[in-house]
């Protein structure tokens, strides 16, 4: 990945829209990938830039019902982990990411702090958002953040679409932030601190086909707006353009946050034929 200023992406789990367009992704991965192979493939290398000190993001975005919530967090949840503390075949991006952090932390015997928190954010279907439970929570082990994150995940505002039963209704960021206390070769201290977004942003939905009415409509259509701006951001940040337009958004300090400044950024572009 280029250590250049401005934004890195790749883009992961995805196929043209029609035989005319042609994408270029870094990595596709098929139906029958497996959770490991997307992340020993695409997210460890970002974990070891974090570990540089770099802020990192990674975005999960697609349709309804593609599986960005199955790629971000797996079903880890349901299924126990191993006798040796091994992550069940399942578990997705985010716990893989919290047990790579703290595998290496303990590895290292460092002395190490690691603040975590998980908002979801929501469209208030007035042209607002809404952050639940906004709190930030100093953990020492990974399971510690796993009980954090089912608390988060249960909190989170699901709905019932045509192409998913349990449909996420609103953006959800997991946020690490880990400060390592080094000692330069002459005795100096230094404190080196990375940061990765997880984002499972909520899906894209085609209102017109997905039947959706009123109140639920009303926030298909704000989701809508709210990823199509994320995506002119993006595209700004790609083609280095003088303005980025990230006041577009209501989401301001999260877009500033998740793709500005040196950020390296992932998107797992989520896309199956179910959709078509
Ligand atoms: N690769 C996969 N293997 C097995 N099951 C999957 C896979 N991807 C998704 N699923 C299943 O498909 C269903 C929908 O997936 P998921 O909830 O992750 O979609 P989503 O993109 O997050 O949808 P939304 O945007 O509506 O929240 C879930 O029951 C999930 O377990």
């Amino acid at each position: 990945m280029s250590k250049e200023k401005g934004v890195n992406v790749q883009v992961l789990r995805c196929r043209p829209f029609s035989e005319d367009e042609v994408f270029t992704f870094d990595k596709v991965f098929g139906p029958s990938a497996q959770q490991r192979d997307l992340y020993d493939q695409a997210v460890v290398p970002i974990v070891h830039e974090v570990w540089e000190g770099f802020n990192c993001t990674i975005f999960a975005y697609g349709q309804t019902g593609t599986g960005k919530t199955y790629t971000m967090e797996g079903e880890c949840k349901r299924s126990k982990s191993g006798p040796n503390g091994e992550l069940p075949q399942e578990a997705g991006v985010i716990p893989r990411s919290v047990k790579q952090i703290f595998d290496t932390l303990e590895g290292q015997n460092a002395k190490y702090s690691v603040k975590k928190k998980q908002l979801p954010l929501m469209e208030d279907g007035k042209g607002g958002v809404l952050v639940r439970g906004l709190e930030v929570e100093i953990v020492t082990s990974a399971s510690e953040i796993f009980t954090l994150l089912e608390r988060g995940s249960t909190k989170r505002h699901t709905a019932e679409t045509l192409l998913n039963k349990q449909s996420s209704r609103s953006h959800s960021l997991f946020s690490i932030t880990i400060h390592i206390k080094e000692a330069t070769p002459e005795g100096e201290e230094l404190i080196k601190c990375g940061k990765l977004n997880l984002v499972d942003l909520a899906g894209l939905e085609n209102i017109s086909r997905s039947s959706a009415r009123d109140g639920r409509a009303r926030e298909a259509g704000e989701i809508n707006k709210s990823l199509l701006t994320l995506g002119r951001v993006i595209n700004a940040l790609v083609e280095h353009l003088g303005h980025i337009p990230y006041r577009d958004s209501k989401h301001t300090h999260l877009l500033r946050d998740s793709l500005g400044g040196r950020t390296k950024t992932c998107i797992i572009a989520i896309v199956s034929p179910a959709v078509f």
